[in-house]
């Protein structure tokens, strides 16, 4: 079955019923190193998970890992080109649950990314990248611990399907030229747009089937949470992108209107039930003009629609949401991109759960990671129905490979996540205690040792894995 790995003779299959694992006590666990800093970051995890398994389950309870090969280290092994070798992908098929370091994805042209590969290969469709704040943890910011947000990226389209044409290349000038003759004109609202003739061509698809999916994951996780912390932003760039982003937050909002009407409530209508909570005899005029600030301005026709929507709301649901029940209920609104961007700056604790197509989501975990403490404490998860594939927001960062430097912190949470996700919550629990004591100890890497003041001496990524592991307590 397998060319050139074997996988261990003890241990036995993580399984799928209706998307959730079913974890037996010895499960064998397909891990990829990566490239760069992941010859670092491996060992470090390895060691920080195996101790927290044997802790918490005494030998009842442990991980036979399985190496299997991406990267240059596959290339190594099966030879040049050989980047993600196919004992890799039936290894993952076959065990449903891996993790993985980081890999190596050259700008402008070679090879497309196998982190992006891998997540279409298993349509891993939600990758999940929670950011919080480890206490102690120094931080650009003046109150980091109001950030407590999750990423919840679709993962499997935008432009990460990766459908593009290089500038000048035949198939691309064709299709510029059919579309400028003959697509665009053929489109009113286009008018007499033209795409320059040296232009490269990318291709941005959003499909009903890939937001809602998403979405709909994202509301599930939060009814998990907290009663506080159950809220599903819709992050677009609508406004502009409207039958791509804008679509991806009507079809959100469709998600959570037909799927979820007794667990949700909208932004707008929760405007409108409040309105009638405070003033019991508003007229449906006078709600839309609340509801919509710019509603004098606007022509007879919206202004109808407006009032229509205020009516369908109070006709359908005050009964079930009104009299404050809509407090109760899951919070779905929705942001422009580039606001979201600065809203979980100024105004962090507002925010939960941010639902975003590939690119946005790819941004913004970055974004929210350096708020809590940079890209060495961003953990992430891509989750399908069938398999998923633990891994880190950060990539390679080569500048800082092989020399026992870098905060494996990251891939140590994704790790975490993974425990949580097959159901070792007592194991994930020792980490995040251990990390917690340490960061409070001052005992961290470069990279946040050089935020601390005063200074403090930074450990080695070896180190740090053992301060964790002294610090379960
Ligand atoms: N899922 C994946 O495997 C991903 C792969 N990549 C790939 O990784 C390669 C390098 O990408 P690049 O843009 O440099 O981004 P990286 O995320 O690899 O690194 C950028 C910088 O972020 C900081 N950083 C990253 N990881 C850590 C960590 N564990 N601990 C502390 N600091 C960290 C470092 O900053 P400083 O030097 O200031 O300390 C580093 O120089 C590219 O080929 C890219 O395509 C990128 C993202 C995800
Ligand atoms: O695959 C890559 O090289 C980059 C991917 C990335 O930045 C991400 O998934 O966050
Ligand atoms: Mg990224």
């Amino acid at each position: 079955m397998y060319e050139k790995i074997t996988p261990p003779t003890t241990g036995a299959k993580i399984t799928f019923k209706n998307g959730e694992p079913i974890v037996p006590d010895n499960p064998i666990i397909p891990f990829i190193r990566g490239d760069g800093t992941g010859i670092d970051i491996w060992p470090a995890t390895e060691k920080v998970l195996d101790a927290a398994v044997t802790t918490a389950y005494k030998g009842k309870r442990k991980i036979s890992w399985f190496k299997v090969y991406a990267g240059d280290e596959a290339c190594d092994l099966y030879g040049t080109y050989q980047y993600l070798p196919q004992d890799t992908l039936t290894a993952i098929k076959e065990y449903g649950v891996a993790i993985k370091g980081p890999l190596t994805t050259p700008v402008g042209g070679g090879i497309r990314s196998l982190n992006v590969a891998l997540r279409q290969i298993f349509d891993l469709y939600a990758c999940v990248r929670p950011c919080r704040y480890y206490a102690g943890t120094p931080s650009p910011h003046k109150n980091p611990e109001k950030l407590d947000v999750i990423v919840y990226r679709e993962n499997t389209e935008d432009i990460y399907l990766g459908i593009e044409w290089k500038q000048g290349s035949e198939i691309g000038n064709r299709l510029i030229k059919i579309l400028n003759e003959e697509l665009i004109p053929a489109t009113p609202e286009h008018g007499k747009k033209q795409i320059p003739l040296d232009a490269g061509i990318g291709i941005k698809p959003i499909s009903v089937s890939g937001s809602k999916r998403l979405v709909r994951r994202a509301i599930k996780h939060a009814l998990t949470l907290p009663k506080d912390k159950q809220q599903v932003t819709l992050v677009h760039k609508g406004n502009i992108m409207k039958y791509t982003e804008g679509a991806f937050r009507d079809w959100g909002y469709e998600v959570a209107t037909a799927e979820f009407r007794q667990e949700s409530v909208t932004e707008r209508e929760s405007w409108i039930l409040g309105n009638r909570e405070k003033n019991p005899n508003i007229s449906s005029e006078e709600n839309a003009r609340m509801i919509d600030p710019g509603f004098d301005a606007l022509t007879p026709e919206k202004k109808a629609q407006i009032v229509k929507e205020v009516e369908t709301v109070l006709n359908s649901i005050w009964a079930s949401h009104g009299n404050g029940k809509w407090q109760e209920k899951i919070m779905v609104n929705d942001r422009i991109a580039d606001s979201i961007f600065q809203q979980i700056q100024t105004r962090p604790d507002e925010y939960s759960i941010l639902a975003t197509m590939n690119l946005n989501g790819d941004y913004l975990s970055d974004a929210a990671a350096a708020i809590v403490g940079g890209l060495g404490m961003g953990p992430g998860a891509n989750i399908g129905d069938s398999c998923a594939v633990f891994e880190a927001t950060h990539g390679t960062a080569p500048k800082h490979a092989g020399l026992d430097k870098i905060n494996p912190g990251s891939v140590i949470l994704s790790g975490v996540m993974m425990l949580e996700y097959m159901g070792w919550q007592e194991a994930a629990d020792l980490i995040k205690k251990g990390l917690s004591a340490a960061i409070a100890n001052g005992e961290v890497t470069y990279d946040l040792a050089r935020m601390i003041e005063p200074p403090v001496k930074p450990l080695k990524c070896s180190e740090f894995a053992d301060a964790i592991i002294k610090h379960f307590g």
